[in-house]
């Protein structure tokens, strides 16, 4: 069953249009990634499925678990199965770990307990009356995945979790979205440039080409085709 689908999406801001004419599908339980250059418009689709501003969808579909969410809020999308961890991360600084956890517990209705969530980050764990401002990049990072899981979605989506993090860290994040995709049977939807982290834990690869998209395959595919790494993403 696909769990995300986009039907022929037109969106940007203000009068510019950034992206055209975009279908895709997720399947439920796949681990899906957005690939493409800088400014190709792969942050503007996480932020159309998100529903977080501002792109403007000018036409256009999204479903997810069949429904069309297309002109819902953000806080209402978090009801229907979404979690969303943004680029910027955004987690909340003056408060702790797990202040910030149960924020978004307290904010839906059928959350994850603080202890369920926390299991996945161990190294949170540990630091749970920490505050965010006093986190490192990675610590924030497994921070805003946690935040978004405490709402327990089926769909996860992931604007660039690598960026800006050490190899090492990279690592403990992919892991942490193998192991969410295998022990929670969650969806992941994430936009990456980080290609070989992307090849790392998908099933899966779009490519997004100035708005458009322009080819889907495996990562065993695109790993014999360098001549496509070169085309869309400069690698
Ligand atoms: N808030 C905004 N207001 C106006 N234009 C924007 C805004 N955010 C992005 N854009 C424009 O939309 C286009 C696509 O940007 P987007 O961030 O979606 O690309 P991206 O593929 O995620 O790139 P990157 O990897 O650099 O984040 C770019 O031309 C960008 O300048």
């Amino acid at each position: 069953m696909n769990i995300v689908e986009i039907e022929n999406l037109n969106a940007g801001y203000g009068t510019g249009q950034v992206l055209f004419d975009v279908s895709l599908e997720i399947e439920e339980g796949e681990v899906v990634s957005l690939l493409g250059r800088n400014g190709a418009g792969k942050s503007t689709m996480m932020r159309c499925v998100a529903g977080a501003k501002p792109p403007h969808i000018q036409s256009g579909t999204v479903r997810v678990n069949g429904e069309d969410i297309t002109d819902l809020a953000t806080h209402k999308r978090t009801s229907k199965g979404i979690g969303y961890v943004p680029e910027e991360r955004r987690v909340w600084p003056g408060l702790t770990i797990s202040e910030n956890i149960r924020m978004a517990i307290n904010n839906t209705s059928d959350p994850m307990s603080l202890d369920e969530v926390l299991s996945y980050f161990p190294r949170l764990q540990e630091l749970e009356d920490k505050a965010a401002r006093n986190l490192s990049g990675g610590e924030q990072q497994m921070l805003a995945i946690g935040r978004a899981l405490a709402s327990n979605p089926d769909v996860m989506l992931m604007d660039e979790p690598s960026e800006g993090l050490a190899p090492y860290i990279v690592r403990d994040v992919e892991q942490v979205i193998r192991q969410l995709n295998e022990e929670e049977g969650l969806t992941i939807f994430l936009v990456e440039q980080n290609v070989v982290m992307a090849m790392d834990v998908s099933d899966r690869h779009y490519f997004l080409d100035q708005g458009e998209i322009v080819d889907e395959m495996t990562p065993g595919k695109l790993q014999e085709n360098p001549e496509i790494r070169q085309r869309y993403l400069s690698v």
